[in-house]
């Protein structure tokens, strides 16, 4: 479904929802929606956390809980009853919970931070009991009736209130994760070492993450204790954070509206089975099997899956594509050329780097300077790969030291080593699920053009010119590289090489001063090792450095300007491809290789034959 036909549709169906109780709905109706709507703001929390951030924290349930406590406190001890008020204060609540909670917890992250949520769920009655005073302990607490600008809300009018808060939040997260900053998140959920080659500090990501899906949590709460007029503690149960997680589980965790068709299943399913209520936690849990076993995505994800195959069979007609078409045109015309880059020298001295007992690499000292294309080769296992993952930080030397320019680059984290000009590719290419291969590559720009999430969220013109910009940089990149075509298609979907290729346009949009690609050139058949050699070459003649790491002979002779040997972890030599090809050393070293040594005599030969 188009947007023309999906924002209308949706608009329609929202406005005839706020209107229900005025058109005659019944009682029960109204509240299965309110209730729908409160839990889809707990699943949208979770779903954000786990299917964007990728970290297991069941915590939705406290949240709520702190949001319903807040506004129950702030009425009935302060007599504080203004909607717009009370929710400022519960979203204050949430990130500060969110913070607290979340710096320590990111930090242990995986299983640690799961447990902690799981823990802040369990302690949730003791610490109703500890804060009697306030919480009104195991006898609850009364809200009273909330007002705006004075007025109280009836039925109708809470009915009004939570539907509005679920569609407000549901067009926020929608806005967000359709930006620069949901592609981000992406990203950081598929690998958090290709996110900190982007630029992009995990940490910090993943913690604004963790408080922007708090956020709804404790406005759940907020309005459920509204519905209510009462709450007590035993509404804030481990079944129910069981609840909230069967129901992002269902929907599935990546899907923006999957948290409302998880939410409409397990409210409307929880209403059926009321009989077998002391069956609770057995039926979410053979829930949750279901939906780990039958379907990994959730119900929108299946969905996704039938309608993709039902294009693909021909029932349906094609992806709409005129978002490319209108994008095409936006593009710059470039000659296959790239606008100037402003390389920067790139110095190892001295450098070691052991793994426990292994010295991996020993007093290794080389350098590359902008406008040319430095090759590292040897055996496997000689230390290329270590040595340029000690180049981006992802590893920290021994001994001696890296240096960008003036600035010295080593013992920086690598999100910093990339924020000073620092773009790689990787052995196996890596590339985020859910996104298209325009957006991945629009994502290399993720730290260089930074439009706010509150621009972001509001649409405001710095987000469109924002985004304009970026899909028309990454069309012409997708272009220089020769895959422009596959501009739509989701990458995580695209075969080896074009990923490679995809690859190199991602740390191309980084606009970086020394890019390092690490055996780009395997996996790529003749044509793509064509564009290959085209872009590097392009990247070289615009002023950037390139450091290769490359087992492909034929290539590193034809396109290197300066070649390095290493051999267990030792420079044996350095020259001129020219000069490489004679090198007796080096010869000898290959010669402990059977293939290695063939490929580079071979190679001498082609490339002798070639020039
Ligand atoms: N994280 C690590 N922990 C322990 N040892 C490591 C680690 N990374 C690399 N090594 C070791 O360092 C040495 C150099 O490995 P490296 O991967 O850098 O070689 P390479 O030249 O890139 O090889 P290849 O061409 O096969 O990729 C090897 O002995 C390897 O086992």
């Amino acid at each position: 479904m188009t947007a023309r036909v999906r924002v209308p549709l949706l608009a329609v169906l929202g406005v005839l929802l706020l209107a229900g109780p005025f058109l005659g709905m019944s009682g029960y109706l109204a509240r299965t929606v309110m209730l729908v709507g409160i839990l889809s703001l707990l699943t949208s929390g979770l779903n954000i956390v786990l299917g964007y951030a990728g970290e297991l924290a069941v915590n939705q349930v406290f949240l709520y809980a702190v949001g319903a406590y807040v506004a129950a406190y702030l009425g009935s001890a302060h007599g504080v009853t203004d909607v717009l008020a009370v929710l400022a204060v519960v979203i204050v609540a949430a990130v500060v919970i969110g913070l607290v909670t979340g710096i320590p917890g990111l930090r242990l992250g995986g299983w640690s931070l799961a447990m902690v949520a799981f823990f802040m769920v369990l302690i949730l009655p003791s610490v109703v009991q500890v804060l009697e005073k306030y919480t009104g302990g195991p006898l609850g607490l009364s809200t009273p009736v909330p007002t705006i600008f004075g007025q109280e809300l009836g039925e109708r009018g809470i009915y009004v209130l939570i539907v509005a808060a679920v569609v407000v939040w549901f067009v926020i997260a929608r806005n967000l994760i359709k930006s620069a900053h949901g592609n981000a998140f992406l990203v950081l959920r598929q690998s958090p070492i290709l996110a900190e080659s982007l630029g992009i500090s995990v940490f910090r990501l993943k913690l604004v993450v963790y408080v922007i899906a708090a956020v709804p949590c404790a406005i759940g709460g907020a309005l459920f204790a509204w519905l209510d007029g009462f709450i007590a503690p035993d509404t804030f149960t481990f079944a129910m954070a069981l609840s909230v997680l069967a129901a992002s589980m269902f929907g599935g965790a990546t899907s923006i509206y999957g948290a409302l068709v998880g939410a409409l299943l397990l409210q409307v399913g929880q209403q059926q089975l009321t009989a077998f209520s002391e069956l609770e936690l057995v039926i979410y849990g053979v829930f949750l099997l279901a939906a780990a076993l039958v379907f990994r995505n959730g119900l929108t994800g299946l969905f996704r899956t039938l309608v993709a195959q039902a294009r693909r069979r021909g029932w349906l007609p094609a992806a709409p594509s005129a978002a490319t078409s209108a994008v095409r045109t936006a593009a710059p015309a470039r000659s296959g050329g790239l606008e100037p880059i402003e390389g920067r020298t790139l110095s190892c001295r001295g450098i070691g780097k052991r793994f426990g007992g292994n010295q991996a690499l020993d007093d290794v000292s080389i350098e590359a300077v902008p406008g040319r294309i430095t090759a590292l080769i040897g055996p496997n296992g000689s230390g290329k790969t270590t040595l340029l993952n000690l180049m981006c930080g992802f590893y920290t030397p021994t001994a001696g030291s890296i240096a960008l320019g003036e600035t010295v680059i080593s013992g920086l984290k690598p999100f910093k080593v990339a924020r000073a000009g620092v773009a790689r590719t990787f052995q196996t290419p890596m590339v985020a699920r859910g996104m298209t291969t325009r957006d991945f590559v629009a994502a290399g720009r993720y730290t260089e053009r930074k439009v706010s999430m509150a621009a972001s969220v509001l649409r405001l013109p710095s987000y469109r010119r924002g985004k304009r910009a970026d899909e028309a940089d990454a069309l012409a990149l997708l272009e220089l590289v020769g895959i422009g075509q596959v501009a739509e298609t989701e990458v995580s979907e695209l075969p080896l090489g074009t990923r490679r290729l995809a690859e190199v346009a991602r740390a191309l949009a980084a606009r970086p001063r020394l890019f390092l690609f690490d055996e780009v050139a395997s996996g790529l058949d003749p044509a793509d090792l064509e564009n290959l050699e085209r872009a590097i070459i392009a990247i070289r003649d615009a002023g950037g450095t390139v450091v290769l790491v490359e087992h492909n002979f034929p290539l590193v002779l034809k396109v290197s300007d300066t070649i390095h040997v290493l051999s267990r972890g030792e420079l044996i030599a350095s020259g001129t491809p020219d000069e490489i090809q004679r090198n007796t050393r080096v010869l000898e070293e290959y010669t402990g290789s059977a293939t290695a040594v063939t490929d580079l005599e071979l190679a001498a030969t082609d490339s002798e034959g070639g020039h």
